[in-house]
């Protein structure tokens, strides 16, 4: 057969840019199509807009904070038209590093539709149709909205729509206590809105507890109001919005914000008829991102499994790898790295300790460090905050950090889970002072002590000095 392409990649988010910017610079014939706009998710709806509205946010609380190190700031004032410019702003600087231009320099055909796959090596776009045999699926996700009493008639928000308002809420109540309520929470309350999260389980619940602990009672305290329950019916219009929980609470705002999770996004474009599989949440994979139609992948949001930007771009190079070379690449999540943007941050790599728990029982053993005892962040009144590592001997399963800037320091731990490095190295590495990152340091180094300091190296350190006491 005669294939106008080597790769047929859909969607021109995290995951399909960097599966087709890959494949082509290597030289493949590439077909990227994209039915909405370049950069997908992340750059339009997602990571960036909302955090560039937690920047703008950061900035009112600290001004808000009063007098710190014997400097008074003036009092904020939020002017929404500005923090809403600066997330456009934020957007449109961006945007070139996924735009059409780019990817174009970089060997693909890059088509601007919608695509509809017909075949196991075929699809259908603006009126032609493409073939390869390899097609790559990377069409994300949405955001879940829930069939919730009322829902249907009631004006709500999800992220994508939230960062388009042309006004700030009065008081937003969020559906949903997972990283993006958390995370817009934080934001909406420090920009002047006041904000109700409900929650019918743990906040962040993916997280390790004691950490998001932390963020909760700071969120309370600059005055987030959490109920605990589900949202059962909603009813109101805009500007005058209430919910019920099954709690028996009714809580009414001026907005409502659905963050109740994302559902991955595999109809209306050919599947049913390829009878390809589907899991829970998406499309059905294996290690190798192969779905169950050979020769087509599918990779990030779409699929199921964790849903972030970095996760989307691992596998769109792997997959390019695998394409590339036609051999095998499997996915390893032992080292994952997530982190959630509230202020203090919550940062999660590897096993958090419950999930080590009930995998290990009793073999494992867990070293806490708090920013407390670290000087930097004494000098810096950050204290808030602490790293515990989760080891299964001397081997890190795991690493949760909350604190300021926390997801800076996940990297260390990275190599120490995959073995290109070990906490001994960590633990006797030279690290700038005063850092934060001293912190891993001194886990690490916690980890060894009762070894560095136990009785056989007592017992040597005691013979030498018998041997130099004898002999000098
Ligand atoms: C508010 C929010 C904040 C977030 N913050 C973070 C963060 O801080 N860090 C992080 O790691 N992750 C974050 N995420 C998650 C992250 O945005 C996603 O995991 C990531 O963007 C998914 O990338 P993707 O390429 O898999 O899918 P998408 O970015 O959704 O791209 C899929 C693309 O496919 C296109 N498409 C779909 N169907 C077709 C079709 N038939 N034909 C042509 N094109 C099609 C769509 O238009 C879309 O552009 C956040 C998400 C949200 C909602
Ligand atoms: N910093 C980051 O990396 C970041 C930031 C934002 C979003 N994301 C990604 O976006 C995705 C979606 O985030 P999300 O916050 O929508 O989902 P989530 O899965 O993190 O949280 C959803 C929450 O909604 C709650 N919920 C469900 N039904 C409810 C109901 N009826 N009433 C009240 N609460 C209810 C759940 O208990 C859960 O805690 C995640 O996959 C995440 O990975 C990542």
């Amino acid at each position: 057969m005669k294939f106008t392409h080597d790769v047929i990649v859909i969607g021109g988010g995290a995951a399909g840019l960097t599966a087709a910017g890959g494949c082509a610079l290597f030289g493949l014939k590439v077909a990227l199509i994209e039915g909405n706009k370049m950069g997908g998710e992340c750059l339009n709806n997602g990571c960036v807009p909302s955090k560039a509205l937690i920047t703008a946010a950061k900035r009112a609380q600290e001004a808000r904070e009063e007098k710190r190190y014997g400097v008074q700031l003036a009092a904020p004032t939020v002017h929404w038209s500005g923090v809403h410019k600066h997330i456009h702003d934020a957007i449109a600087h961006i945007e070139p590093h996924d735009s059409k231009e780019t990817f174009e320099e970089m060997g693909c055909e890059v088509i601007l539709d919608r695509a509809m796959i017909t075949g196991r090596q075929s699809v259908e776009v603006g009126g032609r149709t493409l073939t390869a045999p390899r097609i790559v699926i990377a069409t994300g996700s949405e955001p879940f909205v829930p069939p919730i009493e009322g829902l249907d008639s009631t004006p709500y928000l999800t992220n994508e729509n939230l960062f388009d308002l042309n006004e700030q809420p009065g008081h937003l109540v969020i559906i949903g206590g997972g990283v993006i309520g958390m995370e817009m929470a934080q934001s909406f309350r420090r920009l002047g809105s006041e904000v109700t999260v409900i929650e019918p389980g743990a906040p962040m619940g993916r997280d390790d507890r004691e950490s998001v602990q932390v963020v909760i009672d700071t969120m309370t305290d600059e005055g987030v109001r959490f109920v605990k329950g589900k949202a059962q019916r909603v009813s109101g219009t805009a500007g005058n919005i209430t919910v019920s929980t099954d709690s028996d609470e009714t809580i009414t705002g001026t907005h409502l914000l659905i963050a109740v999770g994302r559902k991955a996004r595999v109809s209306g474009y050919g599947l049913e008829a390829l009878d390809m599989e589907l899991a829970k949440n998406g499309i059905k994979v294996d290690d190798r991102r192969r779905t169950s139609v050979k020769g087509i992948y599918a990779i990030g949001d779409c699929r199921d499994g964790p849903r972030l930007t970095h996760v989307s771009g691992y596998e769109g190079s792997n997959v390019a790898l695998e394409i590339v070379t036609g051999l095998p690449t499997k996915v390893d999540w032992k080292a994952l790295p997530w982190c959630t943007y509230t202020e203090p941050e919550v940062a999660q790599i590897g096993m958090t300790e419950s999930d080590a728990r009930k995998q290990f029982g009793d073999k494992i053993t867990v070293v806490k460090e708090a920013f407390a005892d670290n000087e930097r962040a004494i000098a810096e009144d950050a204290t808030k905050g602490h790293l515990k590592v989760v080891l299964k001997g001397k081997k890190v399963l795991g690493a949760s950090i909350v604190g300021k800037n926390a997801g800076e320091l996940l990297l260390p731990f990275t190599q120490t889970i995959t073995g290109k490095s070990s906490t001994f190295a960590l633990g006797s590495a030279i690290i700038s002072y005063p850092t934060r990152s001293e912190i891993s340091k001194a886990a690490a180094f916690a980890a060894w002590e009762p070894t560095v300091f136990g009785s056989l190296p007592k017992k040597y350190a005691a013979f030498v000095a018998k041997m130099r006491r004898t002999f000098n």
